[in-house]
């Protein structure tokens, strides 16, 4: 990256907390339950008990960044409003950053930063730089502190062309980028991001996800995202963590995700001519054969493309070759389709 220096987590967030050494999150069989009101008659109500989070155990690292996925209504929104102290647990256990969200909101609020796409932390009616100047009173930063750190942002995030602008004129990229600065001011250890990519311009998604990257890459600020845009995940997202009906249903890479499902490499090749006798290569299968013979699909067990374009440049007439890598799609649509 070019001269700005990154945001880097403030000295209370480095600090170690209650719990030196421990995880920057960790949950133990945390679960939520709300308690809904419906209509069963004209005038009679009955209540019932939706398990929005049901059992979680997690443990986030310092400096790990995760994606958080799943389904509409698994429960993603619900845990980060759990540990980011909006709501409180029905049960289990929850630290972030050493603390227990709800009982010290205050303290937590100093260490994490919060990315809500409903919940703005910007003053709508002020151009961007004076709610930057705002959060500095509000979190107490620094002088020196805060200014390096809104250098680096506005440098970093290209926040020049809007810097007086006020907020209710932004564009969702530039309050987003917007958003994302005023949750760095402080210099938090744990970022929160739910769904930072979401209605942006490609071009807009692009640069955020570059940001966010090094970000992520740098290692002193853990990240925890939320996003139903699977770009977001193959781009930012060593470690994931898949949620379906408030239950842990997968946690690890995405690679391990593509093995678990047996998502698949394919190599496709077209040709000049059909083949007589469609090539046996071991770990090769052949998938599909489209266009009269002239394109043929085969999905790779495990295997290097290698062998198996070697044999087929052998056999002559091939006129192209594309190694497609296994789609995230697929692999997550089917992961959400098979959970309970
Ligand atoms: N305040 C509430 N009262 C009652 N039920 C709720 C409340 N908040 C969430 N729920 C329910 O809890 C479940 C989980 O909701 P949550 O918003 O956490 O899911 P989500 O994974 O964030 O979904 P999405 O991807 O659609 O944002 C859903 O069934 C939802 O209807």
């Amino acid at each position: 990256m070019n001269a700005a220096s990154f945001p880097s987590p403030s000295a209370t967030a480095r600090a170690a907390g209650p719990a030196a050494g421990a995880p920057a999150i960790s949950a133990a069989g945390l679960r939520k339950e709300f308690t809904v009101k419906r209509r069963a008659g004209r005038v009679r109500r009955t209540s019932h008990t939706v398990a929005a989070v049901a059992g979680v155990d997690l443990a986030v690292g310092h400096g790990e960044t995760i994606g958080y996925i799943g389904p509409n209504g698994a429960g993603k929104s619900t845990t980060l409003k759990m540990m980011t102290g909006v709501l409180a647990p029905s049960g289990g256990e929850l630290r972030v950053c050493g603390l227990e969200p709800v009982p010290r909101r205050k303290q937590l609020a100093r260490r994490v930063g919060v990315v809500f796409g409903q919940r703005s932390q910007l003053w709508w009616d002020l151009p961007l730089h004076e709610s930057f100047r705002l959060l500095r009173y509000v979190y107490a930063v620094p002088e020196a502190e805060h200014a390096r750190r809104l250098a680096a942002c506005r440098e970093l995030l290209d926040l020049g062309a809007f810097w007086d602008t006020p907020v209710r004129q932004l564009s969702l990229g530039q309050r987003m980028r917007g958003e994302i600065t005023a949750a760095l001011l402080h210099g938090p250890g744990v970022l929160f991001l739910d769904e930072p990519t979401i209605g942006l311009d490609v071009v807009s998604k692009q640069a955020l996800r570059s940001f966010l990257a090094e970000l992520g890459a740098r290692g002193d600020v853990t990240i925890v995202l939320t996003t139903h845009d699977l770009a977001d995940i193959e781009r930012l997202c060593p470690r994931l963590v898949v949620v379906d009906h408030g239950r842990v249903v997968h946690d690890g890479t995405l690679a391990a995700l593509h093995d678990r499902y047996g998502s698949r490499r394919r190599v496709v090749a077209d040709l000049d001519r059909p083949y007589d006798e469609l090539p046996h290569v071991p770990g090769a299968k052949v998938e599909r054969v489209e266009d009269d013979g002239h394109r043929v699909v085969f999905a790779l067990d495990g295997v290097p493309a290698g062998g198996l374009i070697g044999r087929l440049a052998q056999l002559g007439g091939l006129r192209d070759v594309a190694v497609q890598e296994p789609d995230i799609e697929e692999v997550v649509a089917r992961l959400y389709a098979q959970s309970p």
